[in-house]
């Protein structure tokens, strides 16, 4: 079985001449939870543009992408049916991504356009159990009493929980999550990581998420891929990050975080059954 996820030597220069991705090679499988962590400016959001066929990678490189075993883009070319392989990725934005001015039963409708007919989808004529579905979709992340409202007028974590309701109703095998709690208020955040990980296990999807938050990182996600200056610098358990790994990837700003990830004595961020930051997970 292909894994979920095949990146291998991904470069990326802009024409500014800035390297943003260094020799990336990354393999994730079917049901796992990733966090992408790493300081602003690490290659973060490009790593997960180049996996969405958003970015094409350096021009006659040897990079690959594969998505389930299917080519998102080689050697800087971006495969001419990635429209139908993007169909089966979710991405889930910081900004969320929402049409503002319609419903957001509508909003969620989209994730359905890939699989009904053109004339329809031009038309945004949904069928009785293609609206229950996404009805469906927005009661498993806790907002179908929101279903008629204009996108707009929901909060910022309401917001990023349609656009995941979205992903649920694409039936997306894969979700990238680009920073999607960075604009949320904590009780929010959690909620939305809650709702991820939820997906994850009961769904088996293939979560890849970019977090600035490394306490959150370590309490959903088992598995940290680490950037610095677009180059990965770690790959492994969320357990077994160390103090010493933070101060590279973060400088100055570590002691803040490790302060965050476990108040009591900066402690040491050793593997352990049960480290100070893990929280039980709290429902949605
Ligand atoms: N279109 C672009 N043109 C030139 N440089 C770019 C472009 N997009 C990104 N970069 C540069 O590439 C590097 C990686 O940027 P990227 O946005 O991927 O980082 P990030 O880790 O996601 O950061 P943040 O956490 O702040 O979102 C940065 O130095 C950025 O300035």
């Amino acid at each position: 079985m292909p894994a979920a996820l095949h990146i291998h030597r991904l470069n990326k220069h802009f024409p500014n001449g800035r390297q943003a991705l260094r020799d990336v090679s990354l393999t994730v499988q079917h049901g796992e939870m990733v966090a992408l962590i790493g300081a602003s400016g690490s290659g973060k959001s490009t790593l997960l543009r180049h996996v969405a066929g958003l970015v094409a990678a350096d021009a006659q490189s040897p990079s690959l992408i594969e998505i389930d075993g299917c080519c998102v883009q080689q050697g800087g070319r971006i495969h001419h049916d990635i429209r139908r392989l993007r169909a089966q990725v979710g991405f889930v934005f910081q900004q969320f991504n929402l049409v503002d001015r319609l419903p957001v039963l509508m909003n969620v409708l989209v994730g359905l356009l890939h699989r009904i007919p053109r004339w329809r989808s031009w038309l945004r004529l949904f069928q009785p159990q293609e609206c229950a579905l996404a009805l469906e979709a927005l009661a498993r992340v806790g907002i179908a009493d929101c279903h008629a409202q204009r996108a707009s007028t929901l909060s910022g974590g309401q917001q990023q929980r349609a656009a995941i309701a979205r992903t649920l109703v694409q039936g997306a095998k894969v979700v990238l999550a680009d920073e999607p709690i960075a604009s949320l208020d904590p009780e929010s955040s959690r909620k939305v990581m809650d709702i991820l990980a939820r997906i994850n296990r009961e769904d088996r999807c293939t979560v890849i998420v970019s977090l600035h938050q490394v306490d959150v990182a370590i309490k959903y996600c088992p598995r940290v891929v680490a950037l610095h200056h677009g180059q990965v610098v770690y790959d492994g358990a969320s357990s077994a990050l160390t103090p010493a790994l933070l101060r590279r990837l973060y400088g100055v700003q570590a002691d803040e975080i490790l302060a965050d990830a476990a108040p009591p004595a900066a402690a040491p961020c050793v593997p352990s059954p049960t480290p100070q930051w893990t929280m039980a997970p709290a429902a949605v």
